[in-house]
């Protein structure tokens, strides 16, 4: 058969997809495409939505002057702290729709607003009772409630935990009523969740560790205790949320789920409905994967996390520290994308949030902000004010903060009376024995220094256990000299940025710790120290007052830049663009992912069948599953790849049905499938093909005469070096190739070395060699260039063919393994010789090479009963066309014939064993589902 010139790849669009299903070829595909029309890249995908993006801000901006009643309408109480549910008539008719078709265009820009699901712990208001049925509702404190608050261009509703318990009807009816006006819907949990979910598991174990703190010691180890009770009140918490979410869910809607307290929530969603847009963010650090597996349920949380489409951090090193817990905790591949599990790509990307920086620079000029500014300026006039604004957790670094105060006064007596630190600490997670810990030590501290250095009128800190309301917290950031952020650890740090905003005529200076999020942005214009180094904060204070006035502008026209372009609304709309672009991709790669093999198909065709031809790879095609984490004893059992026990007596009968017969086609010595095969009635391949036996015969070479093996001694003394200083790898020597697998080793360590290797190769001993060096997941394969599994098939065919004296056409080939992308052209191999059932523009287009050889198989497996072994023949080989047609025309002349395979369309089944891409035309899981395929197989004979 031949392949016009004129066939072409389609794109895999669903009216294609549609086209082929009528047309009944089976399959994937798509794959062997490969000039496919251009799709947009992500890059390009993103680059559009940001313009869209800017359009639809400036028709909010050009709406933003209708006249103002139509605009914010909030209660009074929360009216300077939100705008962003309130609003929503002035943004209805200007906002861009986030409706993405399955092409991933967008289908009408001017229609309605994208709806938003934002889940999270807390809601943006807290909820406090003022009778059987009343409410009050108050704003919540915390970086995630002001960043979200940011959030304008979507159709928001907030899910969330309103921080109180509701034990009775009446009073959650009542509860949910006001929420709803608030456009927040509650989840609610009773005391002993919260107590194990949130002052427990949350709190306790999740936020210290994720800040570098550790696990429960000493007097917490209770905690370690109760450790299973915490979790599974976690789990249960977050089924919770996923109920709600589930109940207000419309078709179409994002769901961002937000932080540590969720981590079990994007699994919740996606078994419920695996076509809901899951994004989750974490405000915290995400720590090291050294600090993580600690964690007792290190597996659970991460697998929970990656159900989600689209994973966010706000800064590239958590970024790398969870893919990196990915896949050294999970085993899992890691790309630059994102984190990839049986061809499930989770997307994994850095979004550093911002704040709404127009509200903060917009209330400077409000009369009640104006008026407390100064009251503060008279109140602190001939002193420099250092300002503190911190939620009192031991991750904030107050007691260090002020231990640093202490050593500059000490330092620098002229000071002591002219600087004063204010100190806001407002009162957190009260609940928890580590914060009121937290709380006493720090006014200790604040009191011994005060009588320290305090005198009758004056004291040098003022410290404040309790919140500010937004118009206070202004002023404040305002009129300071110098704001000390020295949190040990800190996801972002709004605080900082929230400084910078209010600063722009004072130009103040920002004193940073460089464990916040924020120094990756800010780091430029802040003097950024190390918190633990009291004496380098200290001589930064000093620095600080001291600093020129040209330097201090300088330095904050740099952050005051950043922080008002950077805003909470350009991270949630790119974060909500990406998810909507990952979506689409996620699609458009799922298509390009053969099928699973119908299993019951396979097995009625095969049942039908006269002459079969079962090909089976051997190496995770019939072997247990490898456990890469290698911290069992695994690697140890694989040393000698073992047939799987489960599958002998299948095999078996397979190898004894006279309609059937069985090939095992591996990379594996020879030795090591005789150890396995030889009592089995089949045919044995041994290094992809170059040799071969019936296991009643002896081994015969396929291999071509003039294959050189001189590279042989200079490559093992490179793969020699490598495996000595790359702990647990291994170097496997066979006869027509070498292997160095480096599947137990540390994984980025090992691509490292691997990295190495192949550039040592490249340019070292086989730089004018005719070898091939094939990359597999975790190893590295030296063999020569005729060496592939498909170019043996031809030759190993004639031989079986031969041998066996067919009589009768093959009429069924079941091709499985779990090949190297190299060897796959076995799969396409069968492919050619199938009747057209389809029309020839959407046959897969065959690449040159693989034609040739098939011109050559075509030849080849014309009948020859009487003809000489084809491996007797010891003929050359040579790959180039010519030659093989040549050599194929030779044999023709032999002996005239009809053709052995007789194979329709619906009787050929190529199928990949654990592979994510592939050309084959289906795929099975694992060696278990390999299993189950050859017991009914051999079931139905
Ligand atoms: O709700 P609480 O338990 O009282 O705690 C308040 C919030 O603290 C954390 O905030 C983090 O988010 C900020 C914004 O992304 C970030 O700047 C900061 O570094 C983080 O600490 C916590 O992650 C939130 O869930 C809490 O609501
Ligand atoms: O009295 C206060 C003190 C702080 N905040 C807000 O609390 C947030 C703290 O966020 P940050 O990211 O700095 O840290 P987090 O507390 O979330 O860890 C900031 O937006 C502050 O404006 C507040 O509303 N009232």
């Amino acid at each position: 058969m031949s392949i016009s010139s004129q066939e072409i790849c389609i794109l895999p669009n669903k009216n294609n997809l549609a086209l082929l299903q009528t047309n009944g070829m089976p399959g994937n595909l798509f794959n062997n495409c490969s000039n496919l029309p251009a799709t947009p890249t992500r890059l390009e995908r993103l680059l559009r939505e940001r313009e869209l993006r800017k359009y639809s801000k400036c028709l909010n901006d050009c709406e933003a002057e209708l006249p103002s009643s139509t605009q914010d309408c909030f209660s009074p109480d929360l009216e300077t702290s939100t705008c962003w549910f309130n609003d929503e008539e002035l943004l209805e008719t200007v906002s861009a729709s986030r409706s993405l078709n399955d092409d991933g265009e967008r289908l009408d820009f001017r229609t309605s607003k994208q709806r938003l699901l934002v889940v999270a712990n807390r809601l943006p208001v807290s909820a406090v009772r003022h009778g059987e049925d009343s409410w009050q509702l108050e704003m919540s404190v915390g970086g995630l409630v002001t960043a979200l608050l940011g959030v304008k261009e979507f159709d928001t509703r907030w899910i969330g935990w309103a921080g109180v318990n509701v034990p009775d009807e009446i009073g959650q009816k009542a509860l949910a009523k006001a929420l709803d006006e608030k456009r927040c819907i509650p989840v609610f949990l009773d005391e002993e969740v919260v107590h194990q979910y949130y002052n427990g598991y949350c709190n306790n174990i999740l936020w210290p560790l994720f800040h570098y703190i550790g696990l429960p010691q000493e007097d917490r180890l209770a905690t370690t205790r109760s450790f299973q009770s915490q979790f599974d009140a976690y789990k249960k918490a977050n089924q919770l949320f996923a109920d709600v979410v589930n109940e207000h869910y419309e078709e179409g809607d994002v769901v961002w789920c937000h932080d540590y307290h969720l981590m079990f929530l994007p699994k919740c969603l996606k078994e419920r409905n695996s076509k809901m847009k899951v994004g989750w963010f974490l405000h915290t650090p995400f720590p090291s994967s050294e600090i993580h597996r600690m964690l007792p349920s290190r597996l659970e949380l991460l697998r929970s996390v990656l159900a989600a489409d689209l994973v966010g951090f706000h800064t590239y090193d958590y970024a790398r520290h969870f893919v990196s817990a990915c896949t050294r905790i999970l085993g899992l591949e890691g790309t630059p994308e994102g984190v990839e599990d049986q061809g499930k790509l989770t997307r994994i990307a850095a979004f550093p949030v911002g704040i709404d920086s127009e509200r903060f620079i917009k209330a400077l000029e409000l009369p009640e902000v104006q008026d407390h500014m100064k009251v503060l300026k008279q109140r602190f006039a001939g002193r420099k004010v250092m300002l503190g604004v911190d939620r009192l957790d031991m991750i904030k670094g107050i007691p260090q903060k002020i231990l640093a105060f202490e050593k500059f006064l000490e330092e620098n007596p002229n000071w002591r009376n002219k600087v004063v630190l204010l100190q806001i600490a407002v009162p957190t997670r009260t609940d928890v024995p580590e914060y009121q810990k937290l709380t006493s030590q720090v006014h200790e501290i604040v009191g011994r220094i005060n009588g320290r250095f305090g005198s009758l009128t004056a004291v040098p800190i003022h410290h404040l256990d309790r919140s500010l309301d937004f118009h206070e917290l202004c002023a404040l950031y305002a009129v300071t000299d110098v704001a000390l952020v020295t949190s040990l650890r800190d996801g972002m740090n709004l605080v900082s940025y929230e400084y910078v905003a209010c600063q722009e005529s004072k130009k103040g200076v920002l004193i940073l710790s460089e464990f916040a999020g924020a120094a990756q942005s800010l780091g430029a214009g802040a003097i950024l120290v190390n918190p633990w180094n009291v004496t380098e904060v200290a001589s930064s204070i000093g620095y600080a007052l001291n600093m020129p006035a040209d330097e201090r502008e300088k330095r904050h026209h740099h952050n005051f830049k950043h922080v008002i372009s950077h805003t909470a609304q350009e991270w949630a709309s790119t974060f909500v663009s990406e998810l909507n672009v990952t979506i689409v991709e996620a699609q458009l790669r799922t298509r390009q992912i053969p099928p699973p093999l119908p299993i019951e198909v396979a097995v009625d065709r095969y049942s039908c069948s006269n002459n079969c031809l079962l090909i089976l790879g051997f190496n995770a095609t019939l072997t247990e599953p490898v456990d890469t984490l290698g911290r069992k004893d695994s690697q140890i059992n694989e040393w000698q790849p073992k047939l799987r026990p489960d599958l002998r007596e299948p095999l078996r009968k397979l190898c004894d049905d006279p309609k059937t017969t069985v090939l095992v086609l591996s990379g594996s010595a020879r030795n090591v499938l005789d150890d396995n095969f030889s009592d089995y009635n089949l045919w044995l391949a041994a290094e992809n093909g170059m040799f071969l036996r019936v296991t009643t015969g002896d081994w015969m070479t396929t291999m071509p005469e003039n294959l050189s093996m001189e590279w042989v001694d200079s490559v093992k003394n490179v793969f020699e070096y490598f495996t000595d200083r790359t702990p647990r790898s291994q170097f496997e020597v066979r006869e027509t190739s070498l292997i160095w697998n480096y599947k137990y080793s540390d994984v980025e360590f090992g691509r490292l070395q691997a990295r190495d290797l192949l550039q040592h190769l490249w340019t070292g001993p086989i730089s004018n060699a005719s070898l091939d060096v094939v990359q597999g997941r975790r190893s590295v394969e030296v063999r020569s260039v005729a060496v592939t599994k498909s170019a043996a098939i031809d030759r190993i065919l004639g031989e079986i063919v031969h041998n066996k004296g067919m009589k009768e056409p093959i009429d069924y080939v079941l091709c499985i393994g779990h090949f190297l992308t190299k060897d796959e052209d076995i799969y396409t191999f069968f492919e050619p010789e199938l009747p057209s059932e389809v029309p020839a523009s959407v046959r897969p287009q065959v690449p040159t090479q693989v034609r040739t050889s098939i011109v050559g198989s075509r030849a080849a497996l014309l009948m020859k009963q009487n003809s000489t072994s084809a491996v007797e023949q010891n003929k050359s080989y040579a790959i180039d066309g010519d030659t093989l047609h040549s050599m194929v025309t030779d044999r023709i002349s032999l002996q005239e014939g009809s053709s052995v395979l007789d194979l329709q369309a619906n009787d050929y089944f190529s199928c990949s064993v654990a592979r994510k891409r592939s050309n084959s035309r289906y795929r099975l899981q694992s060696s278990d589902e390999v299993v189950t395929l050859l017991r009914e197989l051999a079931d139905h004979r």
